[in-house]
């Protein structure tokens, strides 16, 4: 099948969260997989700055209301993948890719309205006619709306399809300000009082096919509590709406090969474990002892992930011979907590608040434990990562970490890390208090836990194979 894949994040060029990962991960899979897909993605300063690409077609224009977009396109390999990117310096020139650093740029609904309908008009350009067009959150969710709406015939044999990787992510916005979406009178006539139009509804309403990143997370997106205030939304498109696991990149993520870390290791020796705990510890200024249970936790600082009730408890796992490791930007709020607490707890309690790649290879290396007590979570790929490299996650039963991880109690000679249910302080105390003892208590139980994570797999293969099984759906739609 020839696949559009249209995203705002591809890992290698530029990432913020998962969603980069996905955009390189899922794309080279399907390639491997035999489909002809092409990914088209913003260029971006820091694209423009760090990789070659070349233009490949004359300048050509978009016309919204009265104005003009004089726009390029260019064209590089990505490690065999072939890669398109729109160039538009007054959107894309500039530090930063939602935000510029702290506040998100007023003009993101029109920078990627504009993005959505160039992508589709760049493929036409290039007269890449693909049967399936594949977008991914609200950046890309209006390019399901255009395609149908398309005045060229070009699309009108093609089946787009959704992902939702993030659905609390909607982008709500004054429909004034989006010219784009001017010319609809449907689009006009969904304005909630306020004037606002919804990205992520015109998508789930217009996509032929709907997934999210995992069943749970398909089957709790039907559900009043788990929409993210899209139920009648999401009910409307019930039996069209699909959950399909991410996978974990294993070429990126192995600690048999890792070259991030100081000594690779792998379930017959362990032994290089110890020495990225030791390299961990040093690195963040962590006493340096191999027998205290070490929890490490990487993540984008949002409510999502499980700070609401993670913050208040902090004092009370200090109690505990344990040490912590966070590392994560976001949220100034977090940020300055999690900054005064570790002033308080130099001994045993580390925040760094950077955007590393080299430090969340050892993080997930050097860690005993991963935390990832998130409020939601779509599908979460460090409990992947962490159960690669013998890190056991410690997770709540939501979305995809109650796919793919099993907890002690639950099933003692399967399990893979540790679970809790409720979204409170005192549940998530209660499992790391039933994590640490493991550790101390239980070490041969706690090395057979690892073997088993270390040997559970999650590949994009499979998953590229339930995405080919969706686009046939869509194409039979
Ligand atoms: N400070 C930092 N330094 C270095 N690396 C950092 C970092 N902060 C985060 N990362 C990296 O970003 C990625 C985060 O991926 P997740 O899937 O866990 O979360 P995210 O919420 O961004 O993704 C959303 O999309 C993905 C993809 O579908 C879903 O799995 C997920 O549930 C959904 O919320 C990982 O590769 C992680 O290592």
């Amino acid at each position: 099948m020839e696949v559009l894949f249209v995203v705002s994040e591809v890992e290698g060029l530029v990432k913020t969260g998962g969603l980069a990962d996905v955009g390189r991960a899922l794309p080279v899979a399907l390639k491997n997989f035999g489909h002809d897909v092409r990914v088209i993605l913003p260029y971006y300063k820091a694209i423009a700055e760090k990789f070659e690409s070349h233009q490949i077609s004359d300048t050509q224009v978009l016309y919204a209301n009265d104005r003009h977009y004089h726009y390029n396109i260019r064209q590089m390999d990505l490690d065999g993948l072939c890669v398109y990117l729109i160039d538009f310096p007054p959107f894309f020139d500039r530090d930063g890719i939602y935000t510029d650093s702290y506040h998100a740029f007023p003009d993101n609904p029109e920078r990627y309205a504009f993005f959505s309908m160039a992508a589709l008009h760049a493929s036409t350009c290039i007269g890449f006619k693909p049967q399936i067009v594949h977008c991914h959150d609200w950046h890309t969710a209006l390019v399901p709306f255009f395609m149908r709406r398309d005045p060229t015939g070009f699309y009108a044999q093609s089946r787009s399809v959704l992902t939702v990787h993030n659905g609390a992510y909607q982008c709500q916005h004054p429909l004034h300000d989006i010219p784009f979406l001017h010319p609809y009178e449907e689009i006009a006539a969904q304005k909630d009082n306020m004037g606002a139009i919804n990205f992520m509804k015109i998508g789930v309403m217009n996509a032929d096919k709907i997934n999210a990143v995992s069943p749970h997370y398909g089957y709790e997106l039907k559900t009043p509590l788990g929409s993210h205030h899209m139920y009648h939304e999401y009910m409307t498109r019930q039996h069209d709406l699909t959950g399909i696991l991410n996978g974990c990149d294993y070429s990126q993520w192995d600690p048999a090969t890792d070259p991030e870390l100081p000594e690779n290791y792998h379930t017959d020796d362990m032994s290089g474990k110890v020495s990225c705990k030791q390299a961990l510890q040093s690195a963040v200024g962590l006493p340096q002892n191999p027998d205290i249970p070490l929890f490490g936790m990487v993540c984008r600082l949002t409510e999502q992930k499980g700070f609401g009730y993670l913050l208040p408890i902090l004092g009370h796992l200090m109690q505990h011979n344990i040490q912590l490791l966070i590392i994560g930007t976001g949220d100034p709020s977090i940020c300055e907590e999690l900054h005064h607490f570790a002033h308080q707890e130099p001994e045993k309690f580390v925040f760094r608040e950077e955007f590393s790649n080299h430090m969340a290879h050892l993080l997930e290396a050097g860690s005993d434990y991963f935390l990832m007590p998130s409020l939601f979570e779509p599908c979460g790929l460090n409990q992947m990562y962490s159960l690669a490299y013998g890190t056991i996650p410690i997770v709540r039963a939501v979305g995809g970490l109650r796919d793919t991880v099993i907890d002690l109690e639950e099933s003692p000679d399967q399990a893979t890390g540790f679970v809790f249910h409720s979204a409170d302080s005192s549940a998530l105390l209660n499992c790391l208090r039933r994590a640490a003892l493991f550790y101390y208590e239980y070490p041969q139980q706690f090395k057979a836990m690892q073997h088993r994570a270390m040997h559970t797999k999650f590949t994009w293969e499979d998953a590229a194979r339930n995405y080919t099984g969706l686009y046939e759906d869509a194409l039979r739609s």
